[in-house]
């Protein structure tokens, strides 16, 4: 699905991102973790085809991105970020409804019924019945939400979130994660998330990507990752690493510093 070699990207004089290799495969939900400033954002920017980058290659599909055009690119990938969201006062069920737009022809029209794909995305997020609500009347939360139907509805193959669990309380993040995993087994995605829980990265993601310093760290499944020496390696941290009770995957605990015991 999108193979990636050898990448570099520099802004200015600086190395964002360094000799960045890896393929993602269909049907897996991948994870960007790392500290903040590390190129997670960065990295997900020049998935999404809106990045150019100096050298090295990255294809989607068996095809370099730039020979994809915004419109064909836009009918199979799908990008979360609540910051893209309209900022004028469109209503829930209009900002949902122009995930369609890639579909349209210059008249607006197209085949599918898309008032029944966005019945569907609002239903899927909890959203049904604050369709016509105005984006600056709904709360952080249920904006990111909105986002997330916007992605359902343009029924992609691939989407990439930038931190969907922000402003989420505990509950609706796991609602979100839970509503995005669920779509990419049913319908076969891949989806690549950049996360700063490493909690939930790893019970989300069949595996996972550390950032540091615009290179790649580490990589592989939660479990092979998420070490108690990874995490201090690359966050300056000293956690305690433990199974999940239920799923077995690594959880961190934090610990607060030593003077304060
Ligand atoms: N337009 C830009 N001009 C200059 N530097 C930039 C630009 N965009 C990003 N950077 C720098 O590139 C580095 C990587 O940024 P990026 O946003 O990709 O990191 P991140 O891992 O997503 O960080 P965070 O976890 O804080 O969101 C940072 O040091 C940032 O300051």
């Amino acid at each position: 699905m999108i193979e990636v070699e050898q990448v570099h990207k520099r802004i200015g004089s600086r190395d964002i991102l360094q000799d960045i290799s890896f393929t993602w495969r269909e049907n897996r939900m991948y994870g960007i973790i790392g500290p903040n400033g590390a190129g997670k954002s960065t990295l997900l920017s020049l998935l999404s085809g809106v990045e150019p980058y100096q050298s090295g290659r990255i294809r989607l599909r068996g095809r370099p991105i730039e020979q994809y055009g915004r419109k064909e690119l836009a009918r199979w990938l799908a990008v979360l970020q609540q910051e893209a969201l309209p900022k004028a006062a469109f209503t829930v069920r209009e900002i949902v409804a122009m995930g369609r737009y890639p579909f349209q022809n210059w008249l607006g029209q197209e085949e599918e019924d898309a008032e029944e794909l966005v019945d569907r995305a609002l239903e899927l997020v909890g959203l049904h019945g604050m369709e016509s609500r105005r984006l600056n009347q709904l709360s952080g939360g249920e904006r990111q939400r909105v986002a997330l139907a916007k992605v359902i509805v343009q029924q992609p193959q691939l989407i990439l979130l930038d931190e969907p669990t922000t402003y989420l309380d505990i509950g609706y993040q796991v609602q979100l994660l839970d509503t995005v995993r669920r779509l990419q087994k049913n319908e076969g995605l891949t989806v690549a998330a950049v996360l700063h829980d490493l909690n939930l990265a790893a019970q989300y993601c069949d595996e996972l990507i550390v950032l540091q310093d615009g290179k790649i760290a580490a990589s592989g499944t939660p479990e092979e990752v998420l070490t108690a020496d990874l995490i201090r390696s690359v966050y300056g941290a000293d956690p305690i690493v433990l199974r999940h009770p239920e799923h077995g995957v690594p959880q961190v605990l934090l610990r607060r510093g030593k003077d304060l015991e």
